[in-house]
C-alpha cells in the first residue's frame, strides 16, 4: 500500500483517483508546523503540495520512503529539487492546468490598473463619489511587455492582442518564427522595459530572474508605466519598485505574489496605486481540478512503476524516443552492472561507446541508465533520477561518444570504467529474437545472455583448467548451464563466464581460485 501524504489543499474532485486506488492510503494534513512535516513525511511514498508547504533538504532526508513529490501547479521554487535529485527522489509538477486562469487573473489585474477598479470600490463602499479621481486610461492601443513569453506569458499575449494592444516580448528562448505566430515583437530585456506602457512578468523564479527588475530596470522604464507581477514574488525588487511608485515614476503597481508570502503590514500595502491579491492566480474551480488530476494521474504513475512525464529533475523523453530505446534499457543495465562487477578499486571514468542504429538516436536516457548499473554495485540508493548528480559529485569523470564502428553489429554499446587500479569493459547488442547479449568482455569476445549467475574466471590458457573447474564445480553440486572461453593467444590470458544455476558460496570461490593458472574468480549476479 502506497502511502500519499497530502499537505496543502487540493480539489477534491482532482483527487478521487487517489482516493479510489486501491493501492494508495491518501493522508491529508494540511497547516503543518516544518516540525510536524517532518514527522509527517517520514513514512510516505509520495509527497503532494501546491506553494504553501516548504519542501526543504531535510524534509526530502527524513522521507526515507520518499519516490516522488507532486507539485499541483507550476511553480517548484517551494521544493529543494536538487536535494530531491541527490535523493532519488522525483519532483513533478502539473505545468498547464492553471494557465488560462493565471493567464486571465493577470488580465483582470491589468484592466484593474488601468480603470483604478480596487480603489474606486473602495472608495465607494465608504460612501465616497470620486469620479474624477478615478480616471483611468485604456489598454486599447497601449503597449504590453511580456518578460518570459512561456504558457502563461503566450496565452497573456492573446488576450492583450485581442485588446488591440501592441504586444512586446522578451524571453531568452524566443524564436523569431514563434514571435511572428503569436504576433508578438521580440525585443531585448531592455527595450522590452523601455517600451512597455505595462510590464508584466511571467518567468520561473530563479537566481537569474531574482530582481530581474530592480532600481536600473526602473530607470530605464516610461514615466507612468505600470507594473504586474503574477508570476513569483522576488522577480521584482518590492524596494526598488517602493521606490519608483513614490518618486513617481511608475504609475502603478499589481502584485499577486511577493519576495516572502503572506506578506505582514508590507510597505507597499500604504501605497494608494498598488493593487494586492492573495496569491490567486491559479484559484479558479477549473485550474484547482486540472492540476490536482494531473499531478495525482503521474505520481499514481511513479508508484507504480509505469511511464509518467512532466518530471521537473528528469529531462523528459518525448513518447516516440521512449519507445525506440525500450528494447536497449536492459542491455545497458545489464553491461552497467556486468563491468561493475567485474572491475576493482575506486572509480575514476565511465566512458560508454554508441555504434550502428543506436548512435543515430538520442542516447543519453541509456547513458543514464549504464551510470545507474555501474554506481549501483558501489553505493546504495542510487537510481535513474540520482546517478548522474551521484557520479558528478563524486567526480567521476562521464564520456558518452558515438562510434562508426560496430564490428559488423546492427548495434553495438560498449562501457569502458577506469579505476584507481585498471579499466575494464564489456561490450553487448540486441540479438534479433534472441535479446540482449554481452559480445565482448575486456576485449575477448564472448556470447553470454546477461542474466542470472554467473562466475568470470581470469586464468592462463593451459590443458585440463576448464576441466579441474568443471570437476569442482560438480564436487559443490553446482550445475553449469552455458561456458564461454576466450583467449589472447595459445597459452596466453585467458578468461571464462559460467552460466551456472545457483548461487555460490566463497568456499568454492576460493578452493576455484587454488586452481593452478588460475589468477581470480568473480561471482557475478545479474
Ligand atoms: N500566481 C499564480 O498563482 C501562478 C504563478 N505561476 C508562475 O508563473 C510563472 C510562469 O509560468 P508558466 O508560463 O507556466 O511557465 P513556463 O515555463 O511555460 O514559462 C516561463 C518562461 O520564462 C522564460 N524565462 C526563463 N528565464 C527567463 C529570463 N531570465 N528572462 C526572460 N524569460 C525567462 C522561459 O524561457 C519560459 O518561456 C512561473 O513562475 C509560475 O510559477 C504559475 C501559475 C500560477
Ligand atoms: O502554479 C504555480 O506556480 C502557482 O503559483 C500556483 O500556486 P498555488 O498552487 O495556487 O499555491
Amino acid at each position: 500500500m502506497y502511502k500519499v501524504l497530502i499537505t496543502d489543499p487540493l480539489s477534491d474532485l482532482g483527487i478521487e483517483k487517489l482516493l479510489h486506488a486501491t493501492d494508495v492510503q491518501v493522508i491529508r494534513q494540511t497547516n503543518l508546523t516544518p516540525e510536524q512535516l517532518l514527522i509527517a513525511i517520514e513514512d510516505v511514498d509520495a509527497l503532494l503540495v501546491r506553494s504553501q508547504t516548504k519542501v526543504t533538504a531535510d524534509v526530502i532526508a527524513k522521507g526515507k520512503k520518499l519516490k516522488v513529490i507532486g507539485r499541483a501547479g507550476v511553480g517548484v521554487d517551494n521544493i529543494d529539487v536538487l536535494a530531491a535529485t541527490q535523493h532519488g527522489v522525483i519532483v513533478l509538477n502539473a505545468p498547464d492546468g492553471n494557465t488560462i486562469s493565471t493567464a486571465e487573473h493577470t488580465f483582470a489585474m491589468m484592466i484593474s490598473l488601468a480603470r483604478n477598479i480596487p480603489q474606486a470600490y473602495r472608495s465607494t463602499v465608504q460612501g465616497e463619489w470620486k469620479r474624477k479621481e478615478f480616471v483611468g486610461i485604456e489598454l486599447n492601443k497601449k503597449t504590453l511587455s511580456i518578460i518570459g513569453l512561456g504558457r502563461i506569458g503566450a496565452e497573456l499575449a492573446k488576450k492583450a492582442k485581442a485588446f488591440r494592444m501592441q504586444v512586446v516580448a522578451f524571453d531568452p528562448y524566443l524564436t523569431e518564427e514563434r514571435a511572428e505566430k503569436l504576433g508578438v515583437q521580440k525585443a531585448t530585456l531592455h527595450e522590452a522595459i523601455a517600451q512597455g506602457d505595462f510590464i508584466s512578468v511571467h518567468t520561473p523564479l530563479t537566481k537569474q530572474t531574482r530582481h530581474l527588475i530592480s532600481d536600473h530596470e526602473f530607470t530605464m522604464m516610461k514615466d507612468g508605466a505600470r507594473i504586474l507581477n503574477c508570476a513569483r514574488g522576488g522577480i521584482i525588487d518590492e524596494d526598488a519598485l517602493y521606490r519608483a511608485l513614490v518618486e513617481g515614476k511608475v504609475a502603478g503597481a499589481a502584485l499577486d505574489v511577493f519576495e516572502i508570502e503572506p506578506p505582514v503590514e508590507h510597505p507597499l500595502f500604504g501605497l494608494e496605486q498598488v493593487i494586492v491579491t492573495p496569491h490567486l492566480g491559479a484559484s479558479t474551480v477549473e485550474a484547482q481540478e486540472n492540476v490536482a488530476i494531473d499531478v495525482s494521474e503521474e505520481v499514481l504513475k511513479v508508484l507504480r512503476e509505469e511511464a509518467f512525464k512532466n518530471a521537473v529533475n528528469l529531462p523528459s523523453i518525448p513518447a516516440d524516443l521512449q519507445q525506440k530505446i525500450a528494447p536497449y534499457q536492459t542491455l545497458v543495465e545489464k553491461l552497467g552492472e556486468f563491468v561493475a562487477q567485474i572491475s576493482k578499486g575506486a572509480l575514476k571514468k565511465i566512458t560508454v561507446t554508441y555504434a550502428g542504429d543506436v548512435a543515430n538516436m538520442e542516447v543519453a536516457p541509456l547513458t543514464r541508465t549504464i551510470l545507474k548499473g555501474v554506481l549501483s554495485h558501489h553505493l546504495s540508493d542510487v537510481n535513474y533520477i540520482n546517478a548522474p548528480e551521484i557520479a558528478k559529485q563524486r567526480g567521476i569523470q562521464i564520456v558518452e561518444q558515438k562510434s562508426s564502428h560496430n564490428h559488423g553489429f546492427t548495434q553495438l554499446i560498449s562501457v569502458h570504467v577506469e579505476t584507481e587500479q585498471d579499466s575494464y569493459s564489456a561490450e553487448g547488442t540486441l540479438l534479433n529474437g534472441f535479446g540482449a547479449r554481452i559480445t565482448k568482455v575486456n576485449g575477448y569476445s564472448v556470447d553470454l545472455s546477461p542474466t542470472g549467475h554467473l562466475l568470470f574466471i581470469e586464468h592462463q590458457d593451459q590443458p585440463g583448467v576448464i576441466g579441474k573447474v568443471g570437476t569442482l564445480l560438480g564436487t559443490y553440486k553446482v550445475n553449469i548451464a552455458t561456458m564461454q572461453v576466450g583467449r589472447e593467444t595459445i597459452g596466453g590470458q585467458a578468461i571464462m563466464l559460467l552460466h551456472i544455476d545457483k548461487a555460490i558460496d566463497e568456499t568454492l570461490q576460493m578452493d576455484l581460485q587454488k586452481v593452478d593458472s588460475i589468477q581470480k574468480v568473480t561471482i557475478l549476479e545479474l
